[in-house]
């Protein structure tokens, strides 16, 4: 469905006199197969919108090739931005109509005529929970509604691809949590096959078949989630003593059933292989020696940890970072076509 060799996206940049160039896509490969939900995970400016505009034929690579749906994104363009949706980040300007007209008018402009537009819409509408709105005003719906019509008019001319870019950012608990069902059912009853970026580990992991994870324009990593976390060694164990003269007593014990341990404030922590099996073992031995726990805490490895073991860094840090070298970026595009969305 989707195939990147070699991605390339440069910016110019210029602050003042100073001129500098971001490489925020730099040399990306990914396969996407037919029915896939892949998950585009990576921190703020990672590259995961510059990526999926190339994709989309919204902006022309500065080098490497793509297809999208059969089609190269570059010569053929226009078959590619027929064949799929997408769900920019911004959503959808609406005109001031009714949602069903926005809907249906967006429909006809991909060529589907008015009855099937109609009716598709409807249909839509009633898979994403939005009966009774269709002669709402987008402006006078919620945000978690407004975000469910952007996806429908993405969907209203039947792709077969749809690329949505963080769906869920902005949306309380609640409507994210909705969102996701209809975004699984995308797939299970459509059959349609899914790009999404997201920098929400949770959003990745309880949606995508495969994570791709982007940082500084380079893909990471590209697996299950299960197999992306089956490469953290072991689970985080994390130990609080009641007093600080034991925590290095603590430290070689947990050393001797894991790897690295580090010690901050009154806590010790480590990875264990198989915690649940290992620590009560090192519980007996720590009762033994006379040394009070305050408490105890064993975690899975999450998506972060991977982030962690791939890039050195957490993808908070990752962020932290980003938000930090904003300001000195400010700038147009070396190319940008305009575009349908
Ligand atoms: N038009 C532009 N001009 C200059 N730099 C840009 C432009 N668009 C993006 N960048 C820079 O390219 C990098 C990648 O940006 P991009 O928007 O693709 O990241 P992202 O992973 O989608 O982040 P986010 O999660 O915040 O949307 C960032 O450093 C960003 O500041």
């Amino acid at each position: 469905m989707i195939t990147a060799r070699g991605l390339v996206q440069t910016f110019h940049t210029k602050q003042g006199r100073h001129k500098s160039e971001v490489r925020a896509v730099d040399g990306v490969d990914l396969d996407v197969a037919e029915g896939e939900v892949v998950g585009f995970l990576g921190p703020n400016g990672a590259g995961k919108t510059t990526t999926l505009r190339m994709l989309t034929t919204l902006l022309r690579p500065t080098a490497g090739t793509a297809t999208v749906v059969g089609y190269d994104v570059v010569t053929q363009s226009e078959q590619v931005r027929r064949s799929i949706g997408y769900v920019s980040q911004a959503g959808s300007t609406f005109s001031g109509a009714r949602a069903g007209d926005e809907v249906v008018d967006h429909g006809m402009l991909y060529g589907v005529s008015r009855k099937a537009a109609v009716q598709r819409g409807r249909e839509l509408f009633e898979q994403l929970q939005l009966e009774g709105l269709w002669q709402r005003m987008p402006k006078n719906m919620s945000g978690g509604q407004k975000r469910r019509l952007d996806i429908v008019m993405g969907l209203v001319h039947d792709p077969t691809l749809v690329f949505l870019d963080e769906p869920t950012t902005g949306l309380d608990p609640q409507a994210r949590a909705n969102l996701w069902e209809h975004i699984a059912a995308l797939r299970s009853a459509r059959g349609a096959t899914v790009f999404l970026t997201t920098h929400y580990l949770d959003e990745a992991d309880a949606l995508s078949d495969r994570i791709l994870i982007i940082d500084r324009g380079r893909i990471v990593a590209a697996d299950t989630p299960d197999n992306l976390k089956a490469q953290v060694k072991g689970d985080l164990v994390d130990l609080e003593v009641e007093d600080p003269d034991r925590l290095a007593l603590v430290a070689q014990r947990l050393a001797a059933i894991g790897a690295e341990v580090e010690t901050a404030d009154q806590h010790v922590r480590g990875r264990v292989a198989r915690a649940g099996k290992a620590v009560p073992g090192l519980l007996r031995e720590l009762a033994a020696a006379d040394v009070a726990l305050a408490s105890i805490e064993i975690a899975r490895p999450t998506l972060d940890d991977v982030f962690l073991t791939m890039t050195g860094r957490s993808l908070r840090d990752a962020e932290d970072e980003q938000t930090d070298e904003q300001p000195a970026q400010q700038a147009g595009p070396a190319s940008e076509e305009g575009g349908a969305r």
